[in-house]
């Protein structure tokens, strides 16, 4: 049954935690992660959408330059945000081959502030500045609402980056690795509920 007001933007955002380290062959990971990153974003969407093609409404997904160049250290989460563009792009085709009026948004995002990347546990990364979290929730808001098919937020590192990625793929991901610093990345992180070693033990990575 229809909600009795209407839907008019749908804007899928959620993911579900992850780790950035070297892929530790957990299968079952993979399968939870695209449950929730992926297979929960095509199932709102089939849900949604009666609401949305009687309100010509727009279906914003959240993905990350990480579903369109992947560095290293991301492996189930980057597959997951590949896998939200190949659906999500194969169906906006249909949608247009088929006049359905209802908007399709790729957010391609670069590093946001929301302090979420250490709590990750991302001490590898080289100082990259994040953007600014209540300028790219504009944004992605802003990006649906004018129907465009793609958010590059921030535009200049990430318009650079699919640049870049077109014209010298193997140099950006030589650029990709230079700014990740491998000695802070652990190997085998203990599973969860075990204690970290503290800062300074040996093989601690700092
Ligand atoms: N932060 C960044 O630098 C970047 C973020 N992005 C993308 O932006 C989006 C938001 O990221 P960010 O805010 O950093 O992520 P967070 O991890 O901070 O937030 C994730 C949210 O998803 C919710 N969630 C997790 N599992 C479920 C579930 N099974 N059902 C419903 N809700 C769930 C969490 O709720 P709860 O806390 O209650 O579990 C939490 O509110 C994501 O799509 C991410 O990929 C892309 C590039 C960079
Ligand atoms: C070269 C630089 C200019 C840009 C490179 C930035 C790369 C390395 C940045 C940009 C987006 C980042 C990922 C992200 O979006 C969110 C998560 C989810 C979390 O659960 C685990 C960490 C993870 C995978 C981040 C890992 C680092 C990523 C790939």
């Amino acid at each position: 049954a229809l909600l009795p007001g209407g839907l008019d933007m749908l804007i899928l955002n959620h993911i579900g935690h992850s780790y950035f380290n070297y892929f530790d062959g957990d299968v079952d990971h993979i399968r939870k992660l695209l449950e929730t990153n992926f297979l929960s974003y095509v199932a709102m969407t089939v849900t949604a959408l009666p609401m949305l093609k009687e309100s010509e409404g727009n279906i914003v997904v959240v993905s990350s330059v990480a579903g369109k160049a992947p560095g290293p250290f991301a492996a189930p989460y980057s597959a997951t945000k590949f896998a939200l563009d190949g659906f999500f792009s194969s169906l906006r085709h249909e949608f247009i081959i088929e006049n359905v009026n209802v908007s399709i948004t790729l957010c391609i995002l670069g590093y946001i502030d929301t302090g979420k990347l250490n709590a990750t546990g991302a001490r590898g990364l080289r100082r990259v500045a994040p953007s600014p979290k209540e300028e790219c929730a504009l944004e992605i808001i802003r990006s649906g609402a004018l129907r465009q098919h793609e958010l590059h937020y921030p535009p200049g590192i990430v318009n650079g980056m699919l640049l870049l990625r077109g014209l010298a793929p193997g140099f950006l991901d030589t650029l990709i690795r230079s700014n990740i610093v491998v000695e802070n990345v652990q190997r085998a992180p203990p599973p969860h509920g075990t204690r970290v070693p503290p800062a300074g033990s040996p093989g601690s990575g700092r």
